[in-house]
């Protein structure tokens, strides 16, 4: 069965929780080598949403249930605990909102503060026990190429066109050996959304190469960039290979179409009542702030 949303009252300010974490963002941006909070916002709202499946609407953004510590601790999402403790400050301030709002919430405040584009964000996930969190391993490993890119995101119901439009967002951020055991960007650390990832993926000469925990990666010796092996696999794949050129290409057609899909990944299983309307929040800029 769905998850049905609580029907939104007036009362609450989402623009409010907005606006304290952009606030939040902008006085800790030093953090991870002055990439800031951003990315790692970002990756925690996609985290909490990619453990959904469509077979039984287990998992996925709806209950929260990334609080606690067997869903925290997969070993799939080291270095998202940083997003967390972020998080927590805003938690305490806004008693009212749920976890799941919160963890969704703070990836379109961080898409939107560094200049990608206005995502629609419903509210209403309710809290659930720890009795509902997911088993660890829902989520995708990084070592594989195209064919497990694909049948991993069957679980979604993604087309080849969505998959592609939302792994952009790996412009963002960094991979940390320790986290992940892939490494790198090492230069011009990305905290601005664009479709830069796919113009590199094109244009760029990329060397596969063994890192110092012992896995595949690609790097780019001219800038210090790198990919992952699933993210390399979008250029090897000739039916990927497809929309990352139109997106290289397109930033505007990127942007709508990674509104589409992620707006669909934090909202999956979830049935918002018609009274919910999707928030278009104001950037702190757009707010003169
Ligand atoms: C095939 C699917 C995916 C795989 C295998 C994957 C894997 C990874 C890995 C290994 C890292 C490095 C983590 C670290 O070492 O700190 C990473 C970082 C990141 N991922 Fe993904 N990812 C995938 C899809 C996504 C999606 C769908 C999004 C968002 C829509 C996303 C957003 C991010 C961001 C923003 C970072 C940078 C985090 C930071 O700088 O701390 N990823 N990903
Ligand atoms: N920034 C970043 C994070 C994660 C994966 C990735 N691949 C290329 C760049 N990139």
């Amino acid at each position: 069965a769905l998850h049905t949303a609580q029907q939104e009252k007036n009362s609450e300010d989402y623009q409010e929780v907005y606006n304290a974490i952009a606030t939040k963002m902008r006085e800790e941006k030093d953090f991870d080598n002055n990439n800031g909070y951003g990315p790692v916002l970002v990756r925690l709202s996609w985290h909490v949403s990619g453990t959904w499946d469509k077979r039984d609407n287990s998992g996925g953004s709806f209950g929260g249930t990334y609080r606690f510590k067997k869903e925290m601790n997969d070993p799939l999402s080291r270095g998202l605990q940083n997003g967390f403790k972020f998080l927590e400050s805003i938690d305490k301030q806004f008693p009212w909102l749920s976890h799941g709002d919160l963890f969704t919430l703070g990836g379109v405040t961080a898409i939107q503060e560094m200049q990608g584009p206005k995502i629609p964000w419903r509210s209403g996930r309710v809290d659930e026990p720890e009795s509902m969190v997911p088993d660890n391993g829902r989520l995708p490993e990084p070592h594989y190429g195209a064919d497990y890119v694909r049948s991993y995101y069957e679980r979604f119901n993604f087309t080849d066109q969505e998959v592609v439009a939302l792994l952009g967002a790996h412009v963002l951020g960094k991979a940390h050996l320790k986290n992940s055991g892939y490494d790198g960007p090492w230069d011009d650390e990305s905290n601005i959304f664009s479709n830069a990832f796919y113009d590199n993926l094109l244009k760029l000469k990329w060397t596969p190469e063994i890192n110092d925990a012992g896995n595949k990666q690609y790097d780019n010796k001219e800038k210090g960039y790198m990919m992952l092996p699933t993210d390399y696999a979008l250029f090897q794949d000739p039916k990927y290979l497809k929309y990352v050129k139109a997106y290289a290409n397109d930033q505007d057609l990127f942007f709508k179409d990674f509104t589409k899909v992620y707006t669909k990944l934090i909202e999956n299983g979830i049935e918002f009542p018609k009274e919910n309307k999707p928030h278009l929040f104001k950037t702190l800029k757009e707010q003169g702030k």
